[in-house]
C-alpha cells in the first residue's frame, strides 16, 4: 500500500531566546513513513524527541530542515512549509490529534465537547450527540459526568474525553500522545480496541505509548527515534 504520509529529512532545533540564544539540537535527518491501516509507535528513551516530532507532523513547532508529506484532498502536500491556513484545511480534513492533556473550555460540557469536532464538519448536533454519547460510554466515562464541564474531572476522567473527541471524526492520519497514560488496565484495553478499529477502516497511525503493553498490543512497526539524534554519528 503507498504510504499516506512521508517524512524526509526532518530536522528541529529549539533556540533558547531567554538564554542568549542557545540552541538546542533535538532531531536530524529523521525519516519514515506511514501506511494505512497500519499503526507506527515513536520508540526511544524522555527526551528522545518523540512529543518533538507528533508537533512537528500537526504543526505545532515549526520544523527547521526537511518535508512532511501528506496525502490530502489526494494529492502529496508539505506540512513543512504549507501555510497556516492550509495547515488548519490539512487538520480539519486529513490529520488528527488526541494530545495527552484535555484542553478545558469553561462552561462547556464533556458530551459537548466529544461531539464538537462532528458539528464543526456539518455533522447535525443530534448525530453528533448520539456519536459522542456512545463514546463516553464505551470508554465508561459515568453519564452523570457528561452534562458537566471536565474542569474537575479526574485525570483519567479527562483523558477519556479528550480520547473520544479526537477518535470521533474520521481523519485518515491519527497522531497520538500518550493516550492512555492516566487511564487504568479495562480503559487501556478499550482504547486498544478502538485503535485496532480505526486500522480496520484504514486509518495510517502514529503513536506514543510509554505502556508497554499498549504499544505491544498496537504497533506494527516501531520507529526509534534514537536513529534521529545529533549525535548518533559521534556515538
Ligand atoms: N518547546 C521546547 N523548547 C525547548 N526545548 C524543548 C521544547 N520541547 C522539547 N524540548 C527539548 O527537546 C528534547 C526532546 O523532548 P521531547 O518532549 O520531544 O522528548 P520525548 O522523547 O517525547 O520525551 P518523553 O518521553 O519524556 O515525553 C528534550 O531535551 C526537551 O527538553
Amino acid at each position: 500500500m503507498a504510504p499516506v504520509l512521508i517524512v524526509y529529512g526532518l530536522a528541529k532545533t529549539f533556540t533558547m531566546h531567554l538564554r542568549g540564544g542557545i540552541e538546542l539540537p533535538v532531531i536530524v535527518d529523521a525519516a519514515f513513513a506511514l501506511e494505512g491501516g497500519k499503526c507506527a509507535v515513536l520508540g526511544g528513551p524522555s527526551g528522545a524527541g518523540k512529543s518533538s516530532i507528533l508537533k512537528m507532523l500537526y504543526g505545532n513547532y515549526a520544523v527547521n530542515e526537511g518535508r512532511i508529506e501528506i496525502l490530502h484532498r489526494g494529492e502529496m502536500v508539505d506540512l513543512a512549509s504549507a501555510a497556516p491556513r492550509r495547515v488548519l484545511e490539512i487538520r480539519r480534513e486529513t490529520i488528527g490529534y488526541v494530545s495527552q492533556f484535555l484542553r478545558v473550555v469553561p462552561r462547556v460540557s464533556a458530551l459537548d465537547i466529544v461531539a464538537e469536532p462532528l458539528v464543526e464538519r456539518g455533522t447535525n448536533r443530534n448525530a453528533a450527540a448520539d456519536k459522542a454519547r456512545e463514546l463516553l460510554s464505551r470508554l465508561n466515562l459515568p453519564e452523570r459526568l457528561w452534562a458537566l464541564p471536565p474542569a474537575t474531572f479526574s485525570g483519567g476522567e479527562q483523558q477519556r474525553v479528550n480520547i473520544a473527541r479526537g477518535f470521533i471524526t474520521s481523519h485518515p492520519v491519527l497522531l497520538l500522545d500518550e493516550p492512555t497514560a492516566s487511564l487504568d488496565a479495562t480503559n487501556r484495553a478499550v482504547v486498544v480496541e478502538m485503535i485496532e478499529e480505526k486500522k480496520r477502516a484504514g486509518v495510517a497511525l502514529l503513536g506514543i505509548f510509554h505502556d508497554a503493553d499498549v504499544r505491544n498490543a498496537v504497533a506494527d512497526i516501531v520507529i526509534d527515534v534514537t536513529g534521529f539524534a545529533p549525535d548518533r554519528k559521534a556515538a
